[in-house]
């Protein structure tokens, strides 16, 4: 269902539809100027300088998509303690800023797996984007291009990868969840390097899907509807089958070396214990997850967890972290506390459920811009200058 059946074509009507939709910020359209970055035509008058944070594209998102996308969006386990702790967890970090540094030339990038990244900003995977908007994961792909963001691909995505690495371009990631049985989960990895993604991202938290009271009803009808396709394994696994395996142990990490050439990074690791594992099958790389607090409830929040890990790890192997990261201070904090990079899940569906792909290109351009201002504020021009030093936890 989609709420938005008004378009906005006067000032009068504009203003009433931007204090409908809750935007803090009610810039009007100058008639006879395209001011437009939207090229939906759905919200043709929505400027994006009404967005002045990740929030505003939330509240917009609310407003256009269903009750059900935005419960299987926003929802978590249970009582959302652990969705709580992500977020909250940035509110007891405060920053240590320095001063009287030349801030003039600010550089974002940093080397993940050989690759040269624009941003440390990642976005996470996320499966079953036509639920929130019908160009689903190719129009994330757009914008994660046009932006230059490094993109993860869910198994569970509603295109393809084949479709999505299309829309993206070279060196996208494939995110698996590893099925019962090897043999189709062999055709999503030969799937994956077919369509040039260098990293494969091991999924580890879920070996069954966490209690997500909020259900997401409508999700699971269109499924069994097939309205909404699964991409990557509709036609490969059978009827009944889960797509997720609860028999899986650290033996896979040996299968999916003999079984690909990817890289392997392994996504929902939160102790120094199973970081020591990881290290010791070796992995590619570690994801600090707890699945966005959609799996076990009272897990910690996850840069709570990233210091032990962070520790374990020593450097050898690159550290990513997602969860609850919606301002450039949060990117800020976690890069100081060791990550080296980070993944952003709901923000950038936010902008997909509202705006489609230039939706997309907004939830990435803000947390971006936040962050380099950060970093001048703070006096660290470069990624490798935000450092230990510049945090401390309460
Ligand atoms: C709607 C939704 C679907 C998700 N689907 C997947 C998925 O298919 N595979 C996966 O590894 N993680 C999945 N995640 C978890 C994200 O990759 C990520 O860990 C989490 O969203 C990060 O937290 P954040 O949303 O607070 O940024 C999903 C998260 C959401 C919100
Ligand atoms: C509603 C169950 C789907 C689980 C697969 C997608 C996912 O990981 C999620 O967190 O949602």
């Amino acid at each position: 269902m989609n709420n938005l059946d008004i378009y906005p074509q006067t000032d009068i009507q504009r203003r009433k539809f931007m204090e409908w939709i809750g935007l803090s910020s009610l810039a009007l359209a100058i008639p006879g100027i395209s001011l437009s970055g939207c090229t939906s035509g759905r919200f043709q008058e929505v400027e994006k300088q009404d967005f002045k944070n990740v929030f505003d594209l939330e509240r917009l998102s609310r407003k256009v998509m269903g009750d059900d996308a935005i419960e299987y969006l926003n929802g978590g386990a249970d009582d959302l303690k652990t969705v709580k702790a992500n977020l909250e967890g940035y509110d007891k970090i405060q920053i240590r800023a320095r001063v009287l540094i030349d801030v003039s030339n600010i550089s974002t990038k940093v080397e993940l797996f050989g690759q040269s990244l624009e941003t440390p900003i990642i976005l996470s995977p996320v499966g079953f984007q036509k639920f929130f908007h019908q160009e689903g994961e190719v129009a994330t792909a757009k914008a994660a291009a046009s932006r230059k963001h490094q993109m993860m691909l869910s198994t569970v995505s509603n295109y393809s990868v084949s479709e999505v690495a299309a829309a993206y371009g070279p060196n996208l990631w494939f995110q698996l969840y590893p099925t019962p049985d090897r043999k189709i989960t062999k055709i999503l990895l030969e799937k994956a390097e077919q369509a040039g993604c260098p990293v494969c991202v091991l999924t580890v938290d879920t070996p069954v899907v966490g209690n997500r009271e909020t259900s997401a009803t409508t999700l699971f009808k269109l499924i069994d509807a097939g309205e909404l396709k699964m991409g990557n394994l509709d036609g490969i696994l059978p009827e009944g089958m889960k797509f997720t395996d609860m028999t899986v142990t650290w033996e896979i990490i040996d299968w999916l070396r003999a079984n690909c050439n990817m890289k392997i990074v392994i996504k929902g690791i939160v102790t120094r214990e199973d970081a020591a594992l990881a290290l010791l099958h070796g992995v590619d790389g570690i994801i600090v997850s707890n699945h966005g607090g959609r799996q076990l409830e009272s897990n910690r929040g996850t840069i709570e967890c990233l210091p032990e890990i962070v520790e374990e790890v020593k450097g050898r192997i690159p550290v990513l972290i997602d969860g609850g990261i919606r301002r450039g201070t949060d990117i800020f904090k976690a890069l100081a506390m060791g990550a080296n990079a980070v993944c952003i899940g709901r923000p950038f569906c936010w902008g997909l459920g509202a705006l489609g792909q230039e939706g997309v290109e907004i939830a990435l351009d803000i947390p971006k811009a936040e962050l380099i201002r950060d970093m001048q504020l703070a006096g660290t021009p470069s990624i490798e200058k935000i450092t230990g030093d510049f945090v401390v936890v309460q």
